[in-house]
């Protein structure tokens, strides 16, 4: 393997940066055409899986993209700016994912459901997914490019947002997730680190590692999401559904309209105690509209949370902090955040944080696949290895 030292820079080939890449990859039977959004949905709303329409296939695999920067890190590994070779020029983001991490955290499953939630979901509010594949050690999700930066990097440009703005990205969101729920998933791990801002200014929401898809008469038991972001019924292990994203985007809309969280410090049990316990204060200068609405997201029941009621999601989007917005408007992005990132082209990083811009491109070392995983390929929904 050709290890590159820290101060590589410029463009490099995933054979560079991950060492030699196996023959030409298999087909991807997995593939969605990168710009094409006719992916198709039942008409009752509900989303499905599809039989890929053969002429789309695609055989795409690490060595079909050149690494351009690495633009942020997850708990399996981390996320590249790429480019796809030849005539298209195409930018993505590459999220590059360990299987030995995804196996020893046991969070085989979970990966699995990201993928094939971000397969069949279709909205304007939400990243794009393009390609996946695997070699022996890695699974690769191809995801739109989003280089506005993290809304939470912009928050701590900003301090916190004018209403305006926040009324914006919360109608946003509250769209995105909306859809999700009536399609089935719910997102469990909304924070300003997983939603990001597109060069137009608009929202995008991503990381769907911790996603679930639900049907109403279930509830979910595990653990899981960022503490700060974490419903009290979560933590309280009392099972959760639905309203569970509720409480975190009030939590989220706290942070943008005051520039703080709501519950924070001490350790993990001192701070899940003051979010199951402590009643919130907000600040005067918050105009009734938007106390009201925080304080319905942030009820500690979640059957009296606003959005569990019989109107679902209706009763956010009916609340009169939303009075001014028109939501199939807002949907068609006709509605423009008066906030837009500087974006210098489509290759531009500005918006990403130095820690990662700056990171060597170098990949840690794989480690030997398990012989049980080798022989049985586990993830075989990303297809063959490439
Ligand atoms: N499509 C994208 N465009 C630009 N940057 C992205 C994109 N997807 C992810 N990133 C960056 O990489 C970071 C990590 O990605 P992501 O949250 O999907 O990884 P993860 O492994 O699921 O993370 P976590 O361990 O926090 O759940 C994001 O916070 C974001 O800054």
């Amino acid at each position: 393997m050709v290890v590159l030292t820290s101060d590589c820079v410029g463009i490099h080939n995933f054979a560079d940066v991950f060492g030699p890449i196996p023959v030409r990859p298999s087909i991807d039977p997995y593939f969605r055409g990168s710009k094409d959004s006719n992916y198709p949905k039942k008409g009752n709303g509900s989303l499905e899986v599809l039989s890929l329409d053969l002429d789309k296939k695609s055989c795409v695999g690490v060595e079909d993209f050149e690494v351009l920067k690495v633009v942020g890190r997850g708990s399996f590994g981390k996320v590249f700016q790429v480019r796809r070779k030849g005539s298209s020029n195409e930018v993505y983001a590459m999220k590059v994912i360990s299987k030995d991490k995804v196996i020893e955290k046991n969070h085989v499953e979970y990966i699995k459901s990201e993928r094939e939630i971000l397969m069949i979901v279709d909205h304007p509010f939400i990243v794009k997914l393009n390609y996946t594949f695997q070699t022996k050690y890695r699974l690769y999700f191809v995801l739109d490019f989003v280089n506005g930066g993290q809304l939470f990097f912009q928050l701590l440009q900003h301090g916190l947002f004018r209403e305006d703005l926040a009324r914006v990205y919360t109608a946003e969101i509250v769209s995105a997730v909306s859809y999700l729920h009536k399609n089935g998933i719910m997102h469990r791990d909304l924070k300003p680190e997983n939603i990001l801002l597109g060069a137009d200014g608009h929202i995008m929401l991503t990381d769907f590692g911790l996603a679930k898809q639900f049907d109403d008469t279930t509830r979910s038991n595990s653990l899981c999401g960022t503490t700060e972001y974490m419903a009290p019924e979560i933590i309280l292990g009392k099972g959760h559904n639905k309203a569970a994203d509720w409480w975190s985007l009030g939590i989220l809309l706290y942070e943008m309209l005051i520039g703080k969280l709501p519950f924070s410090g001490g350790n993990r049990y001192k701070l899940q105690q003051k979010i199951v316990k402590d009643k919130i204060k907000l600040p005067t200068f918050l105009t009734s509209e938007a106390q009201s609405l925080v304080k319905g997201l942030l009820m500690k029941n979640p059957s009296k949370r606003l959005g569990s009621g019989p109107r679902g999601e209706d009763e956010i989007k009916s609340h009169r902090w939303f009075k001014c917005i028109n939501w199939k408007k807002l949907e068609n992005k006709e509605i423009q955040p008066n906030f837009r990132p500087f974006v210098g082209g489509n290759e531009c990083v500005l918006n990403i944080a130095d820690e990662w811009t700056k990171m060597s491109l170098v990949d840690s070392p794989a480690t030997s696949p398990r012989s049980s995983e080798e022989k049985e390929n586990i993830f075989e929904e990303f297809g063959n290895f490439v």
